[in-house]
């Protein structure tokens, strides 16, 4: 029985409304660096990936100028609307590549403070994991489920005992994931997460603890928060 290989998407087609800035998001820098080089350099060097699909924005005009561009691990393909579909595209890309059996590894571009030791423990607790599942961190706010009028009220303060935050990379098999993605596709099914596809095709996938300064770049602010946690690490 050959090995499983690990194949790595790093979803980098998005437009970065809500940072609001000069570019995407993910061509913002950080000490001089395009964020998507920092992701991408990150997970590339903690772990051994047989190859990389980074689906991109068909009017990106940033990667040529990129570290990664020259980085001959590197594939890229053209992204869809929504990431979802970015994705599927990149799997789609990958066929003839990755073996259904093979682990794929899906990476946010925004996450350049994913540690290493968070990758290592995904893909050892995952290795022998018959679904596969994503690295997240337990709520440890109280949560507030609000109403739907102009001013946001409280409705109810929501059990927060069984409920954590999913981050990336989150880890399933080729086939499983391209046939939940394109189900999720065929009905229509809006997902904001691999997790959410395989759990549409009705399969449970495990939670890893990982740190929570894995954050997702997303607004402003989040920008000087990435900076400190990298320049901490
Ligand atoms: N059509 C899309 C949308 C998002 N992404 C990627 O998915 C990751 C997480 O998405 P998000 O934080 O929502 O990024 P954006 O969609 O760019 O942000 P916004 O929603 O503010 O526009 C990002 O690395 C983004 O580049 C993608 O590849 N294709
Ligand atoms: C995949 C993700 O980062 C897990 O929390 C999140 O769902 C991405 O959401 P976004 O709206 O595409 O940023």
């Amino acid at each position: 029985m050959n090995k499983s290989s690990f194949w790595l998407v790093v979803p980098a087609a998005g437009i970065g409304q809500r940072m609001n800035a000069e570019c995407p998001k993910q061509y913002l820098r950080i000490n001089n660096r395009f964020i998507l080089d920092i992701t991408l350099s990150r997970v590339l060097d903690s772990l051994s990936f047989k190859g990389c699909m980074v689906p991109l924005n068909s009017q990106d005009q940033w990667w040529p100028a990129s570290e990664s561009a020259r980085d001959g691990r590197i594939q890229t393909c053209v992204g869809g609307r929504e990431r979802a579909d970015s994705v599927l595209s990149a799997l789609l890309a990958l066929e003839g590549q990755a073996r259904n059996d093979d682990w794929i590894l899906v990476h946010d571009a925004a996450r350049p403070c994913v540690h290493p030791e968070d990758l290592n423990r995904l893909v050892v607790a995952l290795a022998a994991h018959p679904v596969g599942g994503l690295l997240a961190a337990p709520v440890a706010d109280t949560l507030k489920l609000a109403s739907d009028g102009a001013v946001p009220e409280v409705c109810e303060t929501v059990d927060r005992s069984r409920l954590w935050r999913a981050l990336t990379p989150q880890m399933f098999r080729f086939g499983a994931l391209k046939q939940a993605l394109l189900l999720c596709l065929d009905h229509g099914q809006s997902i904001t997460d691999e997790s959410s596809a395989m759990e549409f095709s009705g399969k449970m996938p495990a939670l890893v603890e990982g740190r929570p300064d894995n954050i997702k770049i997303t607004v402003p602010s989040d920008l000087a928060l990435a900076e400190f946690i990298l320049g901490r690490q």
